[in-house]
């Protein structure tokens, strides 16, 4: 197997990285039809499977889960998670033969030794789907001719695929078929219905390919979604206590205060989250961002580039073939940072002092934000898919890091994105610490704005128009709009 980017032509590449086009509301007509009756059983039982799976349930379609014999023998947490919620659980033989649909939802890492021991058992016309396109793009899997292949991809981590679909909504979904295996033509239909199932279409769905939903996923988990949520943390969390801030205190603004102020982000963009400032803190979080993306453009273009060769994908292959070394130690060593050893205080810190203690913080996202989106859209992929990537998951997984820090946060994100998080942090924190070092202690921790403050009018005009006119603001504007079903946390 070869990289499958890697063997298109240039105009090829180029046609599938910009195959994006947002779904209207009247192509979901259909509901789940194309998918009821038929038999789907998961693969796996994890941050996707279990969640994916609840949701279709309650969608209305027939779910089972296929788990290796030894998981259901020694009733690991895959077992339990599927059997504690009801659901049929039975070994590849027991159910892959009656199977109409199967979702490979194991680990990235896993796919191809899955995709060889399901094969035998997968009836003719079966589909296979993946909620990323890894095994397909990076490792070039070759799949049975008469297997439709499938992608229905959430852009979020699976936990929250779940509290957003209890909440009514659902999470932005990338969609597609392999257009080498869709011999029946019946691919598209079945993507749509099972979009459906999983709530995706009230977010919102964008047709696209395996090749633009992988280059633009990696690309978000390595720098904004989770590489950029973890060298902040532990950099401010840092400097608060060089600053002699109490532990308890930092720990707190600095677990919830991504999610706080993230949440301003998803319901009306990078504006609404700048507006959420008083005048003197929002013109200084706008200098601090821009100082932040001249240090960080080149690393945000070398991730980019190193996803678009295949160099990443390259190297995290040999590390999984050498046991996940690297990932097993750059894991322990995040569970030895102060930050995530600190216990956060159980005071109430109101909404808006998030907001006010967290300047930099907010500059953080700004900057990570469009930055992701700008080196997106200049590689080639479309605006829609570089905000999902962006701004709109990034309270999704701020969320988490809300739950239990950066531990949670790297539990519930695939191995792939932690991967990517671990190797983005690594070379972010000695680009970062000395701006972070010399930052004015006033925008973390404390409220910058103070009463002797004056306001340039001339200077704010300014900056609330670069805010505004940024073009991750236009499009985000267009697909909230769309968003009618969105609820506030
Ligand atoms: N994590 C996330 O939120 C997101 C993940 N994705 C994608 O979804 C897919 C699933 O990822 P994720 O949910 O993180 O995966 P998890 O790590 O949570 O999945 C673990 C599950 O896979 C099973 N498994 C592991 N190895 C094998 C194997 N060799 N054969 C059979 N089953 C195996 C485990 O069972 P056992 O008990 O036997 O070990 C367990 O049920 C990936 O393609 C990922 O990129 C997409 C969007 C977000
Ligand atoms: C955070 C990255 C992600 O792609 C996701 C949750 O969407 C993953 O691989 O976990
Ligand atoms: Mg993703
Ligand atoms: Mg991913």
């Amino acid at each position: 197997m070869s990289n499958y980017f890697n063997t298109l032509s240039l105009s090829q590449k180029l046609e599938q990285l910009s195959k994006c086009r947002f779904m209207q509301q009247a192509e979901f007509e259909d509901g789940v039809n194309a998918l009821i009756g038929k038999k789907i059983t998961i693969v796996g039982c994890g941050a996707q499977g279990l969640n994916q799976g609840l949701n279709m349930r309650d969608s209305g379609l027939d779910i089972s889960y296929a788990l290796r014999q030894a998981a259901i023998d020694q009733k690991r947490q895959s077992f339990k998670n599927a059997s504690e919620n009801g659901f049929t659980v039975g070994t590849y033989e027991d159910l892959i033969p009656n199977s109409d649909l199967v979702l490979n939802l194991t680990p990235d890492k896993q796919h191809a030794a899955v995709v060889k021991a399901i094969m035998p058992h997968m009836k003719k016309g079966a589909t296979l789907s993946y909620s990323h396109g890894f095994n397909i793009v990076e490792e070039g899997q070759k799949i049975r001719e008469d297997i439709t292949v499938i992608m229905v991809a959430p852009k979020c981590p699976g936990s929250e695929v779940r509290e957003e679909y209890k909440r009514g909504f659902g999470v932005p979904t990338l969609i597609a078929v392999h257009p080498e295996n869709d011999p029946e033509n019946k691919g598209w239909e079945q993507a749509k219905a099972y979009a459906v199932a999983t709530g995706g279409h009230k977010a919102g769905v964008l047709e696209s390919s395996f090749v633009a939903e992988v280059k633009s996923d990696l690309m978000g988990e390595q720098t904004i979604l989770c590489g950029v949520l973890q060298t902040a943390s532990i950099l401010l969390f840092d400097k608060m206590i060089a600053q002699g801030a109490d532990s308890e205190y930092a720990s707190n603004l600095i677990q919830y205060g991504w999610e706080r102020t993230t949440e301003a982000l998803k319901h009306g963009g990078i504006t609404n989250m700048m507006d959420r400032l008083d005048n003197a803190s929002k013109i200084k979080a706008h200098q601090l961002s821009e100082e932040l993306k001249v240090i960080l453009k080149p690393l945000f273009e070398k991730h980019m580039d190193d996803i678009m060769s295949g160099h990443f994908s390259q190297t995290m292959m040999e590390d999984w073939a050498n046991d996940d070394v690297n990932l097993l130690k750059w894991r322990a060593e995040t569970e030895n940072t102060a930050f995530e050893k600190s216990t956060a205080s159980t005071e109430k810190i109101e909404d808006q002092e998030y907001f006010d203690h967290g300047v930099a913080m907010v500059a953080f996202i700004k900057s990570g934000v469009e930055l992701a989106f700008e080196t997106m859209v200049a590689s080639g992929i479309v605006e829609e898919s570089a905000y999902y990537e962006s701004l709109h998951e990034l309270p999704l997984i701020a969320n988490t890091v809300a739950r239990k820090k950066l531990f949670e946060m790297n539990r519930i994100i695939s191995d792939t994105a932690e991967y990517g998080c671990y190797l983005f942090d690594h070379a972010c924190k000695p680009l970062v610490s000395s701006f972070v070092d010399g930052l004015d202690g006033a925008v973390i921790g404390s409220a910058f704005a103070k009463a002797e403050y004056k306001t340039d009018n001339l200077e704010l005009i300014a900056v609330n128009k670069a805010i505004r006119n940024h073009p991750i603001e236009k499009v985000g504007a267009v697909l909230r709009d769309s968003m009618i079903a969105m609820k506030t946390i």
